[in-house]
């Protein structure tokens, strides 16, 4: 068996309880008092209900919260030894995952993945017999504590207008109602929950979110101004759409809000990650801004963060965090953010976005298997060098930095794909790149099989 956690905890499709069962054990033979909270995923009560047996009959105490989002979860691990959320994101409904997250609401590291990963594969836990089982407490606050927290730590006045699109899943039963406490007019949509996400898919991207852009294009056509905040499938990402009913540009989105951040609190640490287009850089310019690259994931965010005593960093996928308040990613809060920058400038949001210079982005997905990923790399970074003819740099998958452009190569830790990013100057550049660096992609896969 590989590896089984990826960027963000364990993912697969059809995880099976048994895996579910010995996490549960080797969380327990770690950590005593244990939070768990999941998304609305079909197998989630089942994977919960594995997992929940794995760690009473390893001894441990477990406290449920129910379906909640990751950032709720994450917040209220201050609490226990260890939180554990069930959820697979964005992936579609017939994955699901598991992501451990420390008292400190930081997700588990790849040195603490690993020691829980060693003892499921040595089978090095104990079931601990009748007399020490542990068992199932509810915690009904949850949900509450979050909110409250957060409504003490953002200020806005203005009464904005918000479509709110939930993906059917746990932030259904936070965003809307943040959104309105904080005085704005809500409109919610795919906002009632359903693990087989029958709305949209979970990945907030344009393909999926088709149908709430054209809503708020239409409710806009009467001079109404909504922005729209689009979750993924556990909240803890967020994506924007504007007034005009597009898409916010990730990258741009990711540069105006460091900005803004900057200009508000004199904090000049930008942590963001290798596949980040460099408009960031060149719209902090002036700001004489430390950008911090990490790999993709969170948890390399959140640790280059603290390392650096960055108050935000966030990634292009709309993953971000915001450590004055708290570690987790937090898509909600990430949304209500946008809303206190959009107050800050007294600016609507596609002005502030069309003013903000951009380049070519180009993105693109190559199936590849988990067991191919790894050989595939291998062949990507030993033949593209000569195809770039630059060394690759190698924080994450393989990045080739051309003069007017860059190409970046890597395996997804959460899907079976190798993703290739392309950012140029030049339209005719961008293309290029991205045709050489998927049949470059196509050539290892035919390689490594
Ligand atoms: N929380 C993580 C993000 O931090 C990451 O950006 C995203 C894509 O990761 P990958 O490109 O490895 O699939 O997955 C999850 O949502
Ligand atoms: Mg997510």
């Amino acid at each position: 068996m590989g590896r089984l956690f990826g960027t963000s905890g364990i993912r697969m499709k059809n995880l099976s309880p048994k895996i579910a069962y010995k996490v549960g054990l080797a969380i327990a033979k770690k950590y005593k008092n244990v939070v768990i909270g999941r998304d609305t995923r079909t197998t989630g009560k089942l994977i919960e209900t594995a997992l929940t047996a794995g760690i009473l009959n390893g001894g441990g105490e477990v406290t449920t919260i129910d379906i909640v989002p990751t950032p709720v979860l994450g917040f209220n691990a201050r609490n226990y030894d260890v939180g554990v959320m069930i959820t697979a994101s964005h992936n579609p409904p017939e994955y699901n995952g598991i992501k451990l997250f420390n008292k400190n609401g930081l997700a588990f590291n790849k040195k603490e993945e690993d020691e829980i990963e060693k003892i499921i594969f040595k089978g090095d836990f104990v079931e601990v017999g009748w007399d020490k089982v542990g068992n199932i407490w509810e915690d009904c606050r949850a949900i509450r504590n979050y909110m409250e927290y957060i409504l003490k730590n953002v200020d806005i006045n203005e009464k904005f207008n918000v479509v709110v699109d939930c993906a059917n899943a746990s932030a259904c039963l936070v965003s809307p109602y943040l959104f309105t406490d904080v005085g704005c007019h809500v409109i919610s949509v795919n906002s009632h929950m359903d693990g087989r996400f029958i709305g949209r898919m979970p990945e907030p991207n344009e393909k999926n979110l088709k149908k709430t852009m054209n809503m708020i294009k239409g409710l806009n056509a009467y001079g109404e101004g909504y922005i729209g905040i689009a979750h993924d499938g556990d909240a803890d990402r967020m994506v924007a759409i504007d007034e005009k009913g597009r898409l916010a540009d990730f990258d741009k989105l990711l540069a105006a809000f460091s900005r803004y951040i900057v200009e508000k609190t004199g904090n000049k640490k930008i942590v963001t990650t290798v596949d980040a287009s460099m408009i960031i850089d060149e719209y902090l310019k002036d700001l004489d801004v430390e950008i911090i690259r990490t790999k993709v994931g969170d948890v390399a965010v959140a640790e280059e963060m603290i390392k650096n005593s960055a108050i935000f960093g966030g990634e292009p996928s709309g993953t971000w965090i915001h450590a004055d308040i708290h570690l987790t990613p937090d898509g909600i809060l990430s949304g209500l953010r946008i809303l206190e920058m959009l107050e800050f400038y007294n600016k609507r949001l596609y002005k502030i976005l069309d003013g903000i210079p951009s380049y070519i982005n180009l993105r693109e997905k190559i199936p590849c298997e988990d067991g191919k990923k790894e050989k595939v790399m291998e062949y990507v970074i030993e033949n593209g060098e000569s195809l770039f003819k630059t060394t690759p740099e190698t924080v994450d998958g393989a990045r080739f930095n051309l003069g007017d452009g860059w190409i970046l190569i890597r395996p997804s830790g959460t899907e079976p794909y190798i993703r290739v990013r392309v950012e140029a100057k030049d339209g005719i550049l961008a293309k290029e790149l991205l045709d050489k660096g998927i049949k470059l992609v196509k050539n290892a896969l035919r390689a490594v099989s």
